[in-house]
């Protein structure tokens, strides 16, 4: 295992409607759907893990409107945990994912929910079961009952969604749906100073802060 350095960001370059954190057990896909749905692509070669966390810029047609979601990717190691409480604070939507494989990125994934549910009531949950390629071709892989997370979805007011990073599926039905309930809810928690965070002036359409240590 190699590690992927993320820096701090030098904030120079757009306007961020909504905040959007990635949260969940390492090693179960975070960046990798970020990648998908960014740069619509899937990295093969040593899993790298991320250090500190990474940010990019998306912006999304929804409707007449465009909305830009700045996606913070948190690193998932334990060790990382303080860091990772900083980039959730303000966030909209939490993209809390859980590897389809592994049962313990479930309990993972719960400990996030909890969190969320104690310091951002604003945030919106979106529960994430990644890899659904490796199910897909072997059922007798998958550890996390669909239902048992649909009904957890349900108790706790979030979506659920089942993606693959490596076929895309429904990478971007999920990035789509934040964006369009930001854009359904928006106006109703926004403050003054959330009208916009300017970051500057545009440069591109997205950029991003991670650094990779091969
Ligand atoms: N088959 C398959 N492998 C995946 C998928 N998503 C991620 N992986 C693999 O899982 C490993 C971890 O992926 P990352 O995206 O780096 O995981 P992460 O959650 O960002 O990890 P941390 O940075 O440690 O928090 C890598 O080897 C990826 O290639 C997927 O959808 N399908």
């Amino acid at each position: 295992m190699t590690s992927r350095l993320s820096l701090p960001v030098t904030m120079s370059a757009m306007r961020v409607d909504a905040k959007v954190v990635m949260l969940g057990k390492e090693s179960v896909g975070k960046t990798s759907l970020v990648e998908r749905y960014v740069h619509h692509r899937f990295l093969v070669g040593p899993y790298q893990n991320t250090i500190g966390a990474a940010f990019v810029a998306k912006p999304i047609q929804v409707g007449e409107k465009v909305i830009t979601l700045g996606i913070w990717d948190t690193a998932g190691s334990e060790r990382y945990e303080a860091m990772s409480r900083i980039y959730y604070r303000g966030a909209r939507a939490a993209i809390v994912c859980y590897d389809l494989t592994d049962s313990s990125s479930f309990q993972r994934a719960r400990f996030w929910v909890k969190e969320l549910q104690n310091c951002e009531e604003h945030c919106k949950i979106y529960l994430c079961g990644t890899k659904s390629d490796l199910i897909g071709g072997d059922r007798s892989l998958r550890q996390i009952d669909y239902h048992d997370t649909q009904d957890f979805a349900d108790e706790i007011g979030a979506l659920h969604f089942e993606t693959s990073s490596k076929t895309g599926n429904n990478v971007d039905e999920l990035f789509q749906r934040v964006a369009e309930d930001y854009n359904s809810t928006a106006l109703q928690y926004m403050t003054a100073e959330e009208t916009g965070v300017d970051l500057g002036q545009k440069k591109d359409s997205y950029f991003y802060s991670c650094c990779h240590n091969n």
